[in-house]
């Protein structure tokens, strides 16, 4: 997925948290340049262990590094791509703390952020913090994804949506980026199908930790020791996930062929029906993309206050 990725490009990470970090390892796996990575970060021992971990360059002083620059007096070529990969409740802060660097090197701007509108994001990029508009009527490129964890071991899934201003290379070197550390990754049509990718793959990792969390506390309570039952929720979750890889076969077509009729499998599918297992699954994904659609809201305004996330 990561045989385009144009290694020439300057890449700016605003925030150097969970998401930063995978993104940042799955680029390196693919051969990225770390001189050719920044990464604006305010906690001095996360940016330590980026420069010993990675190698890349760090800085605290966002506005500098979309200039692509330790030192914003010292610009020589600014950053082609900015992801910001901060949480949702300072995105207007940050983004309007680097609106006039945006406004001046115009890279494309990428976010990760559950929730946040390319629209409230390229009025936060058009405006300082007084608000004044400072866009001379030209909006950013930007660029809005959902990836997952498993980004963490290159095993990502991800959605993505593009801004009408932003061009073909831009677009080609944004799905590169978070191909370097996605198995999957999709243009969605619409921006707010992003809310429902959210709901299904930047949650889902969680679904299936709870999924192992259910099944091992059981099979210990029916005396399998917690090692044994973990260890065999664990493979079986992975191999489960290998075969719908490799195959990619109908999920429906792969459970019946562990389904012998009248056998355990078919005994525990019937339990699973009974108990509304396909309703609860229905629920969690709209419940996720509801409160995807909710944070954009909530987030929008500067004096509304949310949950910490
Ligand atoms: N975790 C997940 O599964 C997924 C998360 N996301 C999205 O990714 C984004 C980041 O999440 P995640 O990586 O988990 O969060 P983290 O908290 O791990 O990372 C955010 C980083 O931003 C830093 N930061 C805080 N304030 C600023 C600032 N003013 N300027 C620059 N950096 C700042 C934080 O530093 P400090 O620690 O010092 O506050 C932290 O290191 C969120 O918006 C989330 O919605 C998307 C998909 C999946
Ligand atoms: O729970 C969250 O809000 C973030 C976004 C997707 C996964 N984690």
């Amino acid at each position: 997925m990561s045989a385009k990725l144009d290694t020439t490009k300057r890449i700016t990470f605003i925030g150097g948290g969970n998401m930063a970090n995978a993104i940042i390892g799955g680029l390196l796996a693919n051969g990225y340049p770390p001189t050719n990575i920044i990464v604006s970060e305010p906690f001095e021992a996360s940016r330590e262990k980026l420069q010993s971990t990675f190698g890349v360059l760090t800085t605290t002083d966002n506005a500098a590094a979309v200039a692509f620059s330790q030192d914003p007096k010292n610009v020589t070529t600014p950053a082609d791509l900015v992801m910001l990969a901060v949480k949702p409740q300072i995105m207007r802060d940050v983004a309007q703390g680097i609106a006039h660097a945006v406004q001046k090197h115009k890279p494309v701007v990428v976010t990760i952020a559950a929730g946040i509108t390319l629209k409230d994001l390229a009025k936060w990029l058009s405006s300082d913090a007084q608000g004044n508009d400072i866009s001379g009527a030209r909006s950013p490129a930007l660029v809005r994804v959902m990836p997952n964890t498993p980004a963490l071991v290159l095993e990502g899934a991800t959605g993505l949506f593009a801004s009408s201003e932003v061009t073909e290379e831009q677009k080609t070197l944004a799905f590169n980026v978070l191909g370097a550390v996605s198995k999957s990754a999709f243009w969605v049509e619409r921006e707010e199908l992003l809310d429902v990718v959210t709901g299904l793959s930047g949650s889902g990792p969680a679904y299936f930790f709870l999924m192992v969390e259910c099944l091992a506390a059981a099979a210990t309570e029916l005396g399998l020791p917690s090692e044994v039952a973990q260890g065999l929720a664990r493979q079986t979750c992975l191999g489960a996930g290998r075969m719908l890889v490799d195959t990619a076969e109908d999920p429906a077509e792969l459970r019946r062929k562990v389904t012998s009729p009248n056998g355990t499998t078919h005994a525990a599918i019937q339990s699973l029906e009974a108990s509304g297992m396909r309703q609860a699954f229905k629920d969690a994904v709209v419940a996720a993309t509801k409160r995807g659609e909710e944070l954009g809201k909530m987030f929008s305004q500067p004096t509304v206050s949310g949950p910490k996330l």
